[in-house]
């Protein structure tokens, strides 16, 4: 015990995010589906860990973010928080569980906060989603807002496309971004724009931008966790960086383990116990196994 809270580091509150981008020091955040990826994303210095809808994808193998339901979010929320002690904990709302209404929308922030130790929620859209913005962080609950690329609407997007490419789309962009700041909003993620585009959007703003697949001059950059890691081989967007091979490292040492079983040079003499004392080994070799074998078998 002594040793785990060696590792802990201070508590990310929202009041250190806001001071890493008063400094202009960039947020890193990443997501996190689990109780070991919320471990690892905490150990190494993640200063905000989103439970992202992409868990769907990641975690679950469905085709898409929409299928992912409220139970499934809590349940995946309340392993990372397990984990992940100090970084600043959002989860995604679910597709289904806050457009109807700012009603449903708070409701469902409440269940995420109340039920599965989440600090604050992110839900996608812009301007369209500036009432209900208002109505969650009204109640307290800090939101994070996410446009330009919103694969929940990737069926009337195109599909998973680049945004604001134009000087209009751009401006429209910035309107939404403007809409969600007043809203209160306590950042914005840009997904899939331009570089340029999301430099200026974060420069017309007073709230930090976290951009994933928008250039280097948000105030902050968000990853899925199995994407950076390489363990995701279904797709890779452009804007992915693979830190790590995880998925041919890791099928790799698996197949060498079957083949150690198959070999039987698996398990060695450090992975076997023994018995109290030597000599038991000899009186065991001496009982009459085929006589033991009759007497079982016979019940
Ligand atoms: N593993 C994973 N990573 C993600 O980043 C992610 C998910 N899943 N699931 C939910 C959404 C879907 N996302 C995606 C998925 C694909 C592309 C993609 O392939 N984009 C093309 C650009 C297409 C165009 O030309 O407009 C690319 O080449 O990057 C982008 C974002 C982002 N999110
Ligand atoms: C990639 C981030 C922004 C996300 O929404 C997710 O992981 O679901
Ligand atoms: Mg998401």
């Amino acid at each position: 015990m002594a040793e785990e809270l060696s590792h802990q580091r201070p508590k990310v509150t929202l009041n250190m995010i806001r001071s890493l981008y008063k400094k202009n020091i960039p947020i890193a955040s990443l997501t996190a589906h689990d109780f070991p990826s919320g471990i690892v994303a905490d150990r190494a210095g993640v200063d905000l860990v989103l439970v992202g809808d992409s868990l769907a994808m990641v975690a679950l193998g469905y085709d898409n973010t929409n299928q992912l339901t409220m139970d499934e979010m809590l349940f995946h929320c309340r392993a990372v928080a397990r984990g992940s002690k100090a970084p600043f904990l959002v989860a995604d709302l679910p597709f289904g569980t806050y457009e109807v209404s700012p009603e449903q929308a708070l409701e469902s922030s409440i269940r995420l906060i109340r039920e599965a130790n989440m600090e604050g929620v992110k839900l996608e859209g812009g301007i369209e989603m500036a009432a209900t913005v208002k109505k969650i962080t009204t109640a307290g609950i800090p939101v994070l807002g996410h446009i330009g690329l919103t694969p929940q609407r990737s069926a009337s997007l195109g599909g998973f496309r680049v945004q604001a490419r134009t000087v209009t789309g751009a401006r429209k962009l910035l309107r939404s971004a403007q809409a969600l700041q007043d809203a209160g909003c306590f950042a914005i993620v840009l997904e899939a724009v331009p570089a340029p585009v999301a430099k200026f959007v974060t420069q017309a703003l007073t709230i930090p931008t976290i951009g994933i697949g928008a250039g280097n001059q948000c105030s902050g950059q968000v990853l899925v966790q199995l994407d950076m890691l390489g363990s995701f081989d279904r797709f890779t967007p452009k804007f992915v960086k693979k830190y790590a091979d995880a998925f041919e490292t890791n099928s790799g040492a698996i197949a060498q383990y079957v083949r150690d079983v198959k070999q039987r040079s698996f398990p060695a003499e450090e992975h076997t116990y023994s018995m109290r004392n030597e000599d038991d080994i000899k009186r065991l070799e001496e009982i009459d196994i085929a006589a033991a074998k009759v007497s079982s078998s016979g019940m």
